[in-house]
């Protein structure tokens, strides 16, 4: 209240003001922190996922008490320990194209802290039909980035910027290619800082991308960005985009872990749970093939008994060497169930009616519901 333009008028409007948190993750964790503790009247957390020990690196609401709790809630526990008069509002489901509107609609300042390409087409798009400034944060390695999506009547949304998604091969997910979770902290905390500067009223008119590399020399860059791009889709016709984009086919690539069951009996016959995995390797004779697409170093961490190792990169140089004869179920697993998704998919192209199926949710799920002894990382 004593900072120089801001003052006790600046402290009035961020209690007025309220903001939704999607992903209470490696970003999500820090922005809340910061937004709780500067006294937002009314915070909203989404998030379905719920927290994992590999988690604690860089999910810092979450502890060792919290292990399995859902990260919405989790995250509100630690918010009211800084201040039990917050107003927090914990929304333990996925955003997707039937919710977002509806779950988005309460807050004037939507929060990017998620970490898959869907994800955030499904949030620009709804943040342009709804008139929100969209703060988008994203991390991954040593490297951030940082933007102001949708201010004012002329900024541009993500869709400006990349009308197209990202290549596959482009794109991973921090336990599948790795974060230093400092990295988060600091994405995050901009992430915190520039929707304070919008409640206060002091953001910059003409949006940049921030870049954060720290590694580099120097750390940041920052590149100014145009108007909203007259050919946009999303801006030229706001809300259209949201009604008529299946968001995973759009990005291509694996399914996140909250696409809807519904989605995923649609691929029935390609996949496999890892409780049927475990039936029919008790219950054949001949044991099934099984394809570790995992680097080496992790396949030597751990594994399933018999299961062959080829690296995903390697098995996408040359698919044809391992696709099965059409006489063999072949079945591909990784760690989590995404890389093995464009494995099994690069061998069925190949053809030769070869019956490929991807174990879904992979080893970590294989922990879960088959043998809980299992030493996943
Ligand atoms: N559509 C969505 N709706 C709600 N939450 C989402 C959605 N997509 C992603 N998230 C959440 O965003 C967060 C992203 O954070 P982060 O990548 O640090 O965590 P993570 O997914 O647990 O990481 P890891 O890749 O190590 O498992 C996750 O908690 C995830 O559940």
């Amino acid at each position: 209240m004593i900072l120089d333009g801001v003052g006790l008028p600046g402290q009035v409007k961020l209690t007025q003001s309220s903001v939704v948190v999607v992903g209470a993750g490696g970003l999500g964790c820090p922005a809340l922190q910061y937004l709780g503790a500067a006294g937002i009247g009314r915070i909203g957390i989404i998030d379905h996922d719920r927290v994992e020990i590999s988690n604690l690196q860089r999910q810092i609401l979450h502890n060792e008490e919290t292990l399995g709790m859902y990260k919405a809630e989790s995250a509100a526990l630690a918010m009211k320990r800084i201040n039990s008069e917050l107003t927090v509002d914990v929304m333990a489901v996925a955003l997707t194209a039937d919710n977002a509107m509806s779950l988005l609609h309460p807050y004037d300042i939507i929060l990017d802290c998620t970490d898959n390409v869907p994800t955030r087409y499904l949030l620009s798009d709804a943040s342009v039909a709804l008139k929100k400034p969209l703060v988008s944060g994203a991390a991954q390695k040593f490297e951030g980035q940082l933007c102001v999506f949708n201010l004012g009547t002329n900024g541009p949304c993500y869709r400006c910027l990349y009308p197209q998604p990202p290549p596959q091969e482009s794109v991973g997910s921090c336990s599948e290619l790795g974060i230093l979770g400092v990295v988060t902290g600091i994405i995050g905390n901009m992430q915190a800082l520039e929707t304070i500067k919008i409640i206060l009223g002091k953001e910059d008119q003409s949006p940049s991308l921030l870049l954060f590399s720290a590694l580099g020399s120097p750390p940041f860059r920052s590149i100014k960005l145009r108007q909203r791009k007259p050919t946009c889709v999303a801006c030229n016709n706001p809300g259209a985009p949201l009604n008529s984009t299946d968001y995973v086919q759009f990005c291509g690539g694996p399914s996140p872990d909250w696409v809807s069951e519904g989605r995923i009996a649609g691929l029935a016959g390609h996949r496999i749970q890892a409780r049927e995995l475990h039936e029919l390797i008790m219950s054949s004779t001949v044991r099934p093939r099984i394809l570790d697409v995992r680097p080496a170093i992790e396949y030597g961490i751990c594994q399933l008994p018999e299961s062959e190792n080829v690296p995903l990169k390697e098995l996408l140089s040359q698919p044809e060497k391992y696709i099965p004869s059409s006489a063999t179920d072949l079945y591909v697993i990784c760690r989590l169930g995404n890389d093995s998704q464009i494995a099994a998919e690069a061998l069925r192209r190949m053809g030769r009616g070869a019956c490929v199926k991807d174990v879904i949710g992979g080893l970590r799920a294989w922990s879960t519901v088959v043998d809980s002894n299992f030493p996943i990382y």
